[in-house]
């Protein structure tokens, strides 16, 4: 029996991005992901099937070759460790930037910072980096929430267009990484694999190049 590819894709704001894209790459799930219950999909290719998985999972299921490749967001990596990952290509979509961000002019008072954010690994480096004291607080949504609320000096959250921030009396302060959605794959399967994976890796190199070409100059 020949192995098939299990491509595993983050639901959510990426997998709608993703969808075009892998369809530009001529790989097309034969039915709506939307509306079944299924997380297991065939696609119109015979080798190569589909997982649809929580955006924080996907690293997972990559590094331990449950899935041979994925789709992640670099916040998520950055946050998941790159072990027993490779990240052959950037595929450009769900660009955002991972920030610090507080309440509008008002400085952190505590001489040792708290931090609240889902991105606890993200931010001990960073604050570490810089060489400020965080105690880091996990959360798991609405951070934006914990600075009003006086849980926390600071957060570290994901910024697109601001308004989250804004709506909630905040504002973006230091850049911790631009984050764009990536390619990953296991590393054992980019030996063993290789003539499988290189093929498709290609298709959807070729994918985003070609929105390039077809992007307006700025
Ligand atoms: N406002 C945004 N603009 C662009 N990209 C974003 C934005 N927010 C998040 N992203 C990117 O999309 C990814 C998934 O975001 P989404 O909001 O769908 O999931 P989530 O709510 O973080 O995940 P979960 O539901 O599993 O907790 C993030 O990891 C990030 O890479
Ligand atoms: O700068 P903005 O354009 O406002 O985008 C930033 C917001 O987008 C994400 O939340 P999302 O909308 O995905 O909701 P979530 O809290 O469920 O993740 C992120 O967590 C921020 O809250």
């Amino acid at each position: 029996m020949s192995k098939q590819l299990i491509l595993a894709l983050s639901k959510g704001r990426i997998l709608d991005e993703t969808l075009p894209l892998l369809a530009d790459a001529g790989v097309e799930p034969s039915e709506d992901l939307g509306k079944s219950r299924k997380l297991l999909f065939d696609t119109n290719l015979e080798g190569i099937k589909l997982v649809v998985i929580r955006a924080t999972d996907v690293p997972t299921y990559v590094q331990m070759g449950a899935a041979d490749l994925g789709v992640a967001g670099k916040d998520v990596l950055l946050e998941h460790g790159a072990e027993g990952l490779y990240e052959p290509l950037d595929l450009e979509i769900a660009r955002c930037r991972l920030m610090t961000a507080g309440v509008t002019g008002m400085q952190a008072r505590h001489a040792r910072r708290r931090v609240a954010t889902k991105f606890v690994n993200i931010a001990r480096r960073y604050y570490a980096e810089q060489g400020i004291q965080a105690e880091v607080i996990k959360l798991y949504g609405a951070m934006e929430l914990a600075p009003l609320m006086n849980l926390a000096d600071e957060i570290v959250d994901i910024v697109d267009t601001g308004n989250t921030l804004r709506a909630n009396g905040m504002e973006p302060r230091e850049l911790i990484a631009d984050i764009s959605t990536r390619l990953v794959v296991n590393k054992a399967a980019m030996t063993m694999q290789h003539e499988r994976l290189k093929p498709l890796i290609e298709r959807l190199r070729q994918a985003v190049e070609a929105r390039h070409a077809k992007a307006p100059v700025s």
